[in-house]
């Protein structure tokens, strides 16, 4: 294997971006009215602020319009269901997103519920996990599940028959990325809180992808020398004077053994967003 150790998502995400921009500019070069985002947030989290600039910047860079909706901390339920039921219906937007956590008044299931399955560019709803169980490629798939197989296979090429473990088992990364890996003919096993022996399976694993948002639990005993390690953990820990950010996985003791290691910043964060964006499109073009 002749690939740099640190697998740089932010560069194949500047890649994606400008794929997707290309496709966007020969939409509007037709006179086609471009791909909309609405983004939804709820309440202010300095965290979801940066993201939510983050995604905003990297619609403005591929051409697709964007909208934030920012809604007060003490919304109700019955005004944010309107807005989506509003979103749902305007032809100019092709893609919802309500930023979560949500504060807790706010019942999320019942929220992502409402958002129409063909807009859900998180691939949340019901239907959009339901479709992507039964391996139906309508379904608009989670964007950051999505961007692990995009990495993995950026260093290994095709990824039939390898053995990935998926440490964390959430809606949102650990499950969707199971059945992602399990549509490329890989082998899944998924470790959470309850494994007996987590680190012992993760030694089995030549991918292994850590989504359990604890900082740097995983260290070079969960990992088999060589294995690809795709670390989904953003976390910012008080370092004594100021703060970093760091991943689930212990960089510094597990680069060392792997043949190959995500980044945090510059892993798998720039390809949440790369993939959101292509969700839009995809989006779009079902309705276009
Ligand atoms: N409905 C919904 N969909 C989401 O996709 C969603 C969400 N809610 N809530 C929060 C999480 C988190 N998330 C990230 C997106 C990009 C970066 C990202 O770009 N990170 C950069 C920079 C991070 C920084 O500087 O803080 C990096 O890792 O290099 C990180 C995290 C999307 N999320």
């Amino acid at each position: 294997m002749n690939q740099p150790k640190r697998i740089d998502g932010r560069r194949i995400a500047d890649e994606q971006v400008a794929q997707i921009a290309q496709r966007v500019a020969a939409l509007t070069e037709q006179g086609k009215r471009p791909p909309g985002l609405a983004v939804v947030m709820v309440g202010d989290n300095p965290a979801s602020d940066v993201y939510v600039r983050n995604k905003i910047r990297r619609c403005e860079q591929a051409g697709i319009l964007s909208r934030e909706h920012r809604l007060d901390e003490r919304t109700t339920e019955e005004d944010l269901l309107g807005l989506l039921d509003s979103l749902n219906q305007d032809p100019q937007i092709d893609g919802i997103l309500v930023q979560l956590p949500l504060p807790a008044h706010l019942e999320e299931g019942r929220i992502l519920k409402r958002i129409s399955p063909a807009k859900d560019v998180d691939g949340f709803h019901p239907v959009n996990v339901g479709l992507l169980g039964i391996g139906d490629a309508r379904a608009l798939v989670p964007c950051t599940p999505a961007g692990c197989v995009i990495l993995a296979k950026e260093v290994l090429g095709d990824l039939t028959g390898k053995h990935v473990v998926v440490v964390g088992r959430s809606n949102i990364v650990g499950k969707p990325a199971a059945q992602l890996f399990l549509a490329e003919d890989c082998s899944v096993t998924l470790v959470h809180s309850k494994s007996a022996n987590g680190a012992e399976l993760a030694r089995q694993a030549d991918i292994l992808v850590v989504a359990v948002g604890r900082p740097q639990m995983v260290d070079e005993s969960w990992v088999k020398p060589g294995a690809v390690v795709i670390d989904v953990g953003i976390n910012r820990i008080d370092t004594g004077e100021g703060t970093r950010l760091v991943g689930d996985v212990d960089y510094q003791r597990v680069a060392p053994v792997a043949g190959a290691i995500t980044p945090v910043p510059g892993g798998v964060g720039p390809m949440t967003i790369a993939g959101l964006l292509n969700n839009t499109l995809t989006a779009y073009e079902a309705v276009e």
